[in-house]
């Protein structure tokens, strides 16, 4: 069984797929507890991983997003075949604490972005997609990845992120288009 904060249609609101019509299963209960987290997970229900898919294919896409909560702390090899026998992309919002995530998610997953924390372990993802709050930002220079994106917190120093992307051209803007939207 695994513990289910919500299940939804939408589409894709940040990053690299950005726009892209995708399920989310955001799984619930997180390792950390991020100050700036805009997310309610710690409710749930339990689903087995037979009504889990039964839920996400009455929908029209085969695009899924695994979050959180922090979904490495839930994913197994099982429920990931199960995904992919089904036909499913399957990309993972991470945030890259965790060991016991990393393997699983590297074999399993069509596409990891890692948000890092503090405690990151994770060193390469496809997409590193960072929440600015004004860190140093040296500390990802050997990130290895496809895409760096950098997300403004809460949409709230959007034109600081512009600026910071405009003097380090190796970054791209990451909006939560879906709050702006009003959409989930
Ligand atoms: C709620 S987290 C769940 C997945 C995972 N625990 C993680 O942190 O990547 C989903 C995404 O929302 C981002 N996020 C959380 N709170 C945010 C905020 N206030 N403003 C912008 N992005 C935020 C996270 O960094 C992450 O990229
Ligand atoms: N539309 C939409 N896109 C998202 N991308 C990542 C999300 C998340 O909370 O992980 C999210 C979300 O909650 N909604
Ligand atoms: S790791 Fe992700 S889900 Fe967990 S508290 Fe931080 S932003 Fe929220
Ligand atoms: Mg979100």
């Amino acid at each position: 069984m695994k513990k289910i904060n919500e299940i939804f249609y939408s589409l894709q609101g940040e990053g690299y797929y950005t726009g892209t019509p995708a399920v989310f299963v955001r799984f619930s209960g997180c390792n950390l507890n991020c100050d700036f987290c805009d997310t309610e997970h710690l409710s749930g229900v339990f689903m087995s991983d037979n009504e889990i898919l039964t839920e996400i294919t009455q929908y029209p896409t085969r695009h899924i997003v695994l979050t959180g909560g922090e979904p490495t702390l839930q994913i197994d090899v099982s429920f990931m075949q199960m995904l992919k026998e089904d036909g499913w992309y399957i990309q993972i919002e991470t945030n890259g604490t965790l060991t016991s995530g990393l393997s699983i998610a590297d074999r399993w997953a069509d596409w990891v972005t890692c948000s890092p924390k503090k405690n990151c372990i994770r060193e390469k993802a496809n997409e590193l997609k960072v929440v600015y709050i004004g860190q140093d930002m040296s500390q990802y220079d050997s990130f290895v990845c496809d895409v760096r994106s950098l997300q403004p917190c809460s949409m709230l120093n959007t034109q600081e992120v512009i600026d910071y992307i405009k003097k380090h051209p190796q970054w791209r803007l990451s909006l939560q288009t879906h709050k702006m939207l009003d959409i989930r």
